[in-house]
């Protein structure tokens, strides 16, 4: 019997053990570091009871003592050595081999959060209550401003955890103490609904015992403890997880960017990286499969439309314009498909935690509808391409989850998943970089810039397209499918402007991302004649772009008009830039279309 400890997270964590003092024995360390990525095992002593938390931000001054930004336990050393946290952080507690041969184990956010963290039982895993439990979400972004902690440690000097109102205004109310020392008159508050509705499984206050508490048979269960989850294959356990169709909880209150933000990588994401690695090692790359692109594809679009259902601020009505309907899905020969898509969203939707939600086949089909919206030029929509870059997604390049949100004909919100992007630049070269962290998040509002973080959940960090005016020190981005964009016409573009470097081809919207953090200076789109491009395919990536100080227009220097329905209405492509270049790429584009046209038609 184990605990395995892992850390999922794009920074280090700095373990936690505390062993409660009528514990039998105690682990074999209580406090040690794990970098991103790493994990440690430890033997689980018979009987063991304590908690475990993830220690963040931590350094050692030059007078040597040990401190953490969050959820510190005072030692001065690596070591807590039987000191406690200190509030607020998400602590799992444990309290094995108890009564009736069982081991219980919760996580709590009685002591506030300070990271996203999972206990997921393992082995034998019996009992009726014997399933993960958690809080996936990262929560210090959405932490009400009178409970948040900020700290300098933070890149931008951000949250980095949140207090729970006990500790925020120690009022017995809150506190549970005196008179409201029990249950029946220490009732849910505001703020603890604001912890249980993101994370329904985890503890929000001192007697939420009855949604909160796990137990599995002791026997050789094992437990693992993960920092940041989301992104992790976690896999679903036993059979039952006590699903039940119970409408789901709403947000008391979100920005559509922190809901869009927050909400896709969770599960979408997962689902995304699962489905690429399984087709990466069935070598189902032959187009004459497409079903597991299928899935993932249909997945990630019901999955997205979910999550926007559940946390966008309730509307009166819930419209999006997504690249899949349910039409094939109905046809006689998809039964296979479509229950393979079902059995894939259920489980990510069990596993992640957050919803007690349980989807039908009729259910799948009716929210795939979801994204049957036709757009225009009046009210809200949300603008999904679910997999962008399916080819990309089937080599096992780069892809990307785009979401945007139209208001009023215009793209206000954009919000673009690429797991595959380093999250460092990717330079002048054709994909892989200094070998730092992939998995990339850019999203932007408008009028408040653009952004880009770590999928794992780093900071973020403002972005910013390059500042280069001489086109000879250019590179430029286009698709990696040849047939997608006309390689003479682009390569006599770029002539035209003298950029002396080879085009960086890379798939999907990956491209706007790059392109908005400075990767390269340019991005040439130039489909065949007669293809008509869709919003989804370029609603996201032009506000990352624009919000980064770029350009994004036709190849008459027009903006890109979002409100003409499910396809953008443009002239000839589609050309992004910073603004010291596009005065002449655009009229290098123009010259050389030109010289394209007289030499199709001589006269
Ligand atoms: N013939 C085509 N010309 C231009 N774009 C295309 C063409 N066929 C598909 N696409 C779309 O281009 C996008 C990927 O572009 P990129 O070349 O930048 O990776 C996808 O959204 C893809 O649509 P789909 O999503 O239906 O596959
Ligand atoms: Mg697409």
């Amino acid at each position: 019997k184990t605990f395995t400890v892992t850390n999922n997270c794009g920074y280090t964590v700095w373990p936690g053990i505390l062993s409660a003092g009528n514990s039998p024995a105690a682990l074999d360390s209580t406090g040690f570091a794990l970098a991103p990525g790493e994990s440690r095992t430890m033997p689980a002593p018979h009987g063991w009871s304590g908690r475990l938390w993830g220690r963040t931000f931590c350094s050692t001054d030059p007078a040597g003592r040990f401190a953490c930004a969050t959820g510190d336990c005072g030692s001065g050393r690596l070591d807590c050595a039987g000191n406690a946290a200190k509030p607020p952080a998400t602590l799992a507690e444990f309290t094995l081999d108890g009564s009736g041969g069982m081991d219980f184990y919760d996580v709590s956010l009685v002591d506030g959060y300070n990271l996203p963290m999972l206990v997921t039982p393992r082995g034998g895993v019996t009992g009726e209550n014997c399933a993960p439990t958690g809080c996936m979400v990262d929560l210090n972004g959405k932490c009400p401003a009178e409970l948040s902690v900020a700290s300098p440690a933070a890149a931008g000097g951000g949250g980095v955890a949140c207090k729970s109102a006990c500790e925020a205004f120690g009022s017995a109310q809150y506190c549970c103490s005196g008179e409201y020392g029990n249950p029946n008159t220490c009732r849910p508050s505001a703020y603890s609904q604001f912890f249980k509705n993101a994370c329904p499984r985890a503890y929000s206050y001192a007697y939420d015992d009855a949604t909160s508490t796990f137990t599995c048979a002791s026997g050789d269960t094992s437990y693992d403890i993960t920092f940041c989850p989301s992104t992790a294959s976690v896999k679903s356990v036993g059979s039952d997880h006590g699903m039940v169709y119970a409408g789901g909880a709403q947000l008391v209150s979100s920005s559509p960017r922190v809901a869009a933000k927050t909400w896709l990588p969770p599960g979408v994401i997962v689902v995304g990286v699962a489905v690429q690695k399984d087709i990466l090692q069935s070598g189902v790359q032959s187009k004459a499969d497409q079903s597991p692109v299928t899935v993932a594809d249909y997945g990630s679009q019901i999955l997205v439309s979910l999550v926007l259902k559940m946390e966008a601020p309730a509307s009166s009505s819930f419209s999006m314009v997504a690249e899949e309907d349910s039409e094939e899905l109905r046809k006689e020969g998809a039964e296979e498909i479509l229950e393979n898509i079902t059995e894939l969203v259920n489980e990510t939707i069990v596993d992640d935690g957050t919803y007690s939600i349980y989807f039908s086949k009729e259910g799948i089909l009716s929210a795939i509808d979801d994204g049957k919206s036709e757009g225009g030029p009046s009210g809200r929509h949300w603008v999904l391409d679910p997999i962008d870059g399916t080819k990309g997604f089937l080599r096992g390049d780069q892809y990307a989850i785009a979401l945007a949100l139209l208001d009023e004909g215009k793209v206000v919100l954009g919000v673009l998943a690429c797991p595959n992007l380093s999250l460092g630049s990717i330079g002048n070269l054709n994909g892989g970089s200094s070998g730092d962290q992939v998995g990339a998040l850019f999203s932007a509002t408008i009028g408040c810039g653009a952004e880009v973080e770590s999928l794992q959940g780093s900071p973020a960090q403002k972005i910013s397209v390059c500042s280069i005016d001489n086109p000879v020190e250019a590179s430029f981005f286009e698709s990696y499918e040849g047939a997608h964009s006309l390689r003479d016409l682009t390569g006599s573009i770029a002539e035209k402007l003298g950029v002396q470097a080879p085009p960086v081809r890379i798939d999907s919207q990956a491209k706007y991302g790059a392109l908005a953090r400075g990767d390269g200076a340019i991005y040439l789109r130039f489909p065949h004649k007669g293809y008509r491009e869709k919003i989804w395919d370029h609603a996201a990536g032009s506000i990352v772009v624009t919000e980064a100080g770029g350009l994004v227009t036709d190849a008459s220097g027009n903006d890109l008009d979002f409100s003409k329905g499910r396809f953008l209405d443009l002239d000839t492509g589609i050309i992004a830039t910073n603004k010291q270049l596009m005065p002449s790429l655009l009229k290098a584009v123009q010259d050389a279309i030109k010289e394209q046209n007289q030499a199709a038609s001589p006269l």
